[in-house]
Parts: C-alpha cells; sequence; structure tokens
C-alpha cells in the first residue's frame, strides 16, 4: 500500500502531513514515533528532513473538521503546533472545501480560517492559540518553588537575562534580549540544557525563545525547539512571544504585531477576555512544497530509495516574499 506524505512549511519551519484517514489501517503509536524519527532526519530522512510529522485525523468531536497531533523529529508529542496546524487547515480546506472550521488539538478545538495571503501566491491560514497559561504546574516548570515566573533571572541559567514562562498550551520560556545576544550562543547554551533530560528546572524540556523588539508591535523571535533543536520559526514561539511583548514590553492588544524570524515573518493578535485570560491569533503562509510517495513498508523501514516526489511549484513565490520583507 502507498502512503503520501505532503512537504510542507510556515515560515521554512518544515513538517510532512500524513493523513491517516487515507491508510488501510491506523499507524500504532509505536510507528507514528518511528516514521517521524525516520523521514525527518536531516540525513537520512525524506526529501531533506524535517522538523516533525503533523498527522492529520478524524475528529469525533461535533463541529470539528479533522485533528491534528504533532510528533517532534525526537519522536516526542507536542500539544500543539502554531506553524504546523496553518498548513494542516489548509490541507483540511482543500480536502473538505471549508473556509473557517475547528480542528482538534491535544487540549483544544482550535478555530483556523483561511486569510489574505501575505504576498501573491503565498497561501495564508489564520489560527487560534489558545489555552494560555502561566501556572508551573501547566509548563512543567520547577524554579525555586515559584508557581509563576515573570521577568525573572534564573542564576542558573544566566546572570544578565530575565525569563517569563508561558504555556499556549506548549510550553515556552522567553527572553526580550539585544541584537548581539539574539544572534549569539547564548540560546542554543540555555536551551541545550534545558532540554537535556537531566535539568531539575524543566525536566520535559521547554521551547526557549530569545526577542528583539524592532519597533513598536514589531519584533525578532529566534527560538530553540523542544524536540527538535534550533528551528526557521515556531508558531507557538512567535505567539507566546507576543502576548510576552504585549504584557511586559509596551505592545498593543488587538493590534496586528509583525513577528520576523529566520524563515520569514507572520502577524499576530493579543487579546485578553479577561483579568489574566488571553488567547492569540497566528497569521501566516501555509506552503506546500511537494508530495512524496512511497510504500508503508518502506516508510517503516526508513527505505527512501523508491520515492516519488512530485514538486508543488509553491516555493519561489515563498522566496520572492520573503526577499522582499525588509
Ligand atoms: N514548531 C512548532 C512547535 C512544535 C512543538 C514544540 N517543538 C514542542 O515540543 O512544544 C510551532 O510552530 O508552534
Amino acid at each position: 500500500m502507498d502512503v503520501t506524505l505532503t512537504k510542507v512549511h510556515g515560515s521554512e519551519n518544515d513538517f510532512f502531513i500524513l493523513d491517516q484517514t487515507k491508510l488501510a489501517h491506523r499507524l500504532s503509536e509505536a510507528e507514528l514515533k518511528q516514521a517521524t524519527q525516520q523521514v525527518t532526519d536531516r540525513e537520512t530522512g525524506l526529501a531533506g528532513g524535517a522538523d516533525g510529522v503533523l498527522y492529520v485525523d478524524d475528529s469525533s468531536h461535533p463541529q470539528v473538521t479533522g485533528k491534528m497531533r504533532v510528533i517532534n523529529a525526537d519522536g516526542s508529542e507536542a500539544s500543539m503546533c502554531g506553524n504546523g496546524i496553518r498548513t494542516v487547515a489548509r490541507y483540511l480546506s482543500e480536502q473538505k472545501q471549508q473556509t473557517n472550521f475547528k480542528i482538534e488539538t491535544m487540549y483544544a478545538d482550535l478555530n483556523v480560517k483561511q486569510a489574505q495571503d501575505l504576498a501573491p501566491e503565498v497561501k495564508t491560514f489564520q489560527a487560534e492559540i489558545s489555552p494560555v497559561s502561566f501556572k508551573a504546574t501547566d509548563i512543567g516548570m520547577h524554579v525555586a518553588d515559584l508557581a509563576e515566573l515573570h521577568q525573572t533571572k534564573i542564576p542558573a541559567l544566566s546572570k544578565q537575562l530575565a525569563f517569563t514562562a508561558v504555556a499556549v498550551p506548549n510550553p515556552h520560556l522567553i527572553s526580550f534580549v539585544d541584537h548581539t545576544t539574539l544572534l549569539g550562543p547564548e540560546l542554543g547554551r540555555i536551551a541545550g540544557y534545558l532540554n537535556d533530560g537531566q535539568n531539575p528546572y524543566f525536566p520535559d524540556g521547554v521551547n526557549v525563545s530569545f526577542v528583539e523588539v524592532l519597533g513598536q508591535n514589531h519584533i525578532f523571535v529566534r527560538t530553540f525547539e523542544r524536540g527538535v533543536g534550533f528551528t526557521n520559526a515556531c508558531g507557538t514561539g512567535m505567539s507566546a512571544a507576543s502576548l510576552v511583548y504585549a504584557l511586559e514590553q509596551g505592545g498593543d492588544f488587538d493590534q496586528s504585531i509583525t513577528v520576523r524570524n529566520p524563515g520569514g515573518m507572520v502577524k499576530t493578535l493579543v487579546h485578553q477576555t479577561a483579568a489574566q485570560s488571553y488567547w492569540m491569533e497566528l497569521i501566516g503562509n501555509a506552503t506546500f512544497v511537494g508530495a512524496a510517495t512511497l510504500s508503508l513498508a518502506d516508510l517503516l523501514a526508513g527505505n527512501f530509495e523508491h520515492v516519488t516526489f512530485k514538486v508543488s511549484g509553491e516555493q519561489p513565490a515563498y522566496q520572492a516574499f520573503v526577499a522582499g520583507l525588509k
């Protein structure tokens, strides 16, 4: 039996979409992990590898169009993926002929919709990012018995940098930095340590983002992701960074925030619904790079010698969009 994996990206945070509803039988939990580790490997994987695999399935929830599960490159499961959900939104939109619908994720059924293209021929979708929590118990954080972490130094990590931790609902640690620090080695050092599985602060790991303020409602976010490492962009990280920017650094609620990243640019909106109750909107490209077809046996064996890869032709428009960013 043949399987098709669609290679996609949001801000060059790249994934394969595998639609379980098209298979004769659903992959087991062990197969999901095995297939993900094999296709994502940057050296030996499929079509240059990827940051993870987005598994699409039917949802049993009423009024929900489909379900997304996110498996990181290392085989761990993430509760959400902001760049990924836009590409799954586009995939389901084309499959089901809908433009405004809900997708089931681990903790919430999230609203998604087609948005105005960010640039010519750059298909764009927007997604609700929620639920938000600052509670240490929701973040998996153990820092000096603190119930929450806001703009606080953790001397074991850095004597200079202050951090805020938030779950959206996957866990994020955010620090506002200058340009030199944004591009320097500190992010890799700190995030590498916090994702080593041994440290006492985030035993299950955490996505770590450094943020530079470029102007009013204009930020740059660089992220080291749990379960992956450095990625070109992290959608939930950019949403979390936008929220912390609005709360701590003078960013505006309910107004478009431009978020640059190493792979391009997205827009976010941060909303407050009640005291300490927030949600965000993430708007960005949902680009299909191409489609790989191979046998299920080869997928599970990690044998990519007999793959047919059909290029979509969308990537030049995306690259022109990035080249035009100021
Ligand atoms: N790249 C994603 C986040 C993927 C999950 C993350 N690695 C985690 O383990 O929480 C995004 O765009 O949000």
